[in-house]
């Protein structure tokens, strides 16, 4: 939802950045490479210990990285497969650092074995999610379903209630700490949800395209 009705606003906001970088000679790559790292940073050195402000501040500032590569490779016309592979690569390699990090916190100093394994959770079934468009479609489907929770909405969801649960650490009401686990749940449920839907969907797309197939093969017999 986001990823369709959020993209145009931000593409709009982020051109100028984008044309910017092309004039000083950056290239998409290193927009995707750097942007990856300062993630994976963020995530993996804050999150671990509790510091949820600053950790979602810096993934913040470097996640819309995601959003200036593709915009750079398209104002400059040199989108390529290569572009296209490395981006969603690293998107799987942030994400794996986001809900690792916030893993590894519930494993150590937050204590609690059942938001560990939802964080785990997460971080599994985001990377099955994307996998499944990524394999219907190396299989000549169209997976034609986003679902429920894209991307997009895993990130917002969790890194706003980590976020907020963060402002803790200013002196803001306890009860903001109960978020993160609400958001975490939250993402588990909906990435769930997602799966069924787009496994759902390649299982009827695929049926169609067998059976086209036989059909075809029928006739020219
Ligand atoms: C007082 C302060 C308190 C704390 C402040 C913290 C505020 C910050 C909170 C949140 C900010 C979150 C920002 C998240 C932005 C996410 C941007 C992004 O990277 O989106 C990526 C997404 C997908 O891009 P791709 O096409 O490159 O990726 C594809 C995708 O990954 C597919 O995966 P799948 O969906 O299938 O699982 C893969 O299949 C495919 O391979 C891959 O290529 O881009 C978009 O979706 C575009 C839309 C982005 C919309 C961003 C909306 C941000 C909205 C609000 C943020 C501000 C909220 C402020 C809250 C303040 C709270 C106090
Ligand atoms: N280094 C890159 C990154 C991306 N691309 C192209 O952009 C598409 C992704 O667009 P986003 O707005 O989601 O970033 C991707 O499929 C490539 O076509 C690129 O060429 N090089
Ligand atoms: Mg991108
Ligand atoms: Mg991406």
């Amino acid at each position: 939802m986001l990823n369709k009705y959020a993209r145009a606003f931000f593409t709009r906001v982020l051109t100028p950045f984008a044309a910017f970088l092309l004039r000083r000679g950056v290239s998409p790559d290193a927009v995707t490479l750097i942007g990856t790292a300062g993630v994976v940073a963020g995530a993996l050195v804050f999150f671990p210990r509790g510091e949820f402000f600053w950790g979602t501040i810096t993934i913040t500032l470097f996640v819309f990285s995601d959003l200036v590569d593709g915009n750079m490779a398209r104002q400059a016309g040199i989108s390529s497969r290569w572009g296209a592979f490395l981006d969603s690569t690293l998107d799987r390699v942030a994400d794996a650092a986001i809900f690792g990090g916030l893993a590894l916190w519930y494993a150590g100093s937050g204590d609690d074995n059942a938001l560990c394994a939802v964080a785990i959770f997460c971080l599994a079934s985001g990377q099955v999610v994307s996998y499944t468009k990524a394999r219907g479609e190396s299989i000549g489907l169209p997976v034609a379903v986003n679902g429920l929770v894209e991307r997009a909405e895993r990130l917002v969801i969790s890194l706003v209630a980590a976020g907020l649960s963060g402002l803790q650490t200013f002196g803001a009401p306890s009860w903001l700490g109960v978020l993160l686990p609400v958001a975490l749940w939250a993402v588990a449920a909906g990435s769930l949800v997602t799966l069924i839907q787009r496994v759902v969907t390649v299982r009827r797309e695929a049926a169609e395209a067998d059976a086209a197939a036989a059909a075809a093969e029928g006739g020219a017999a």
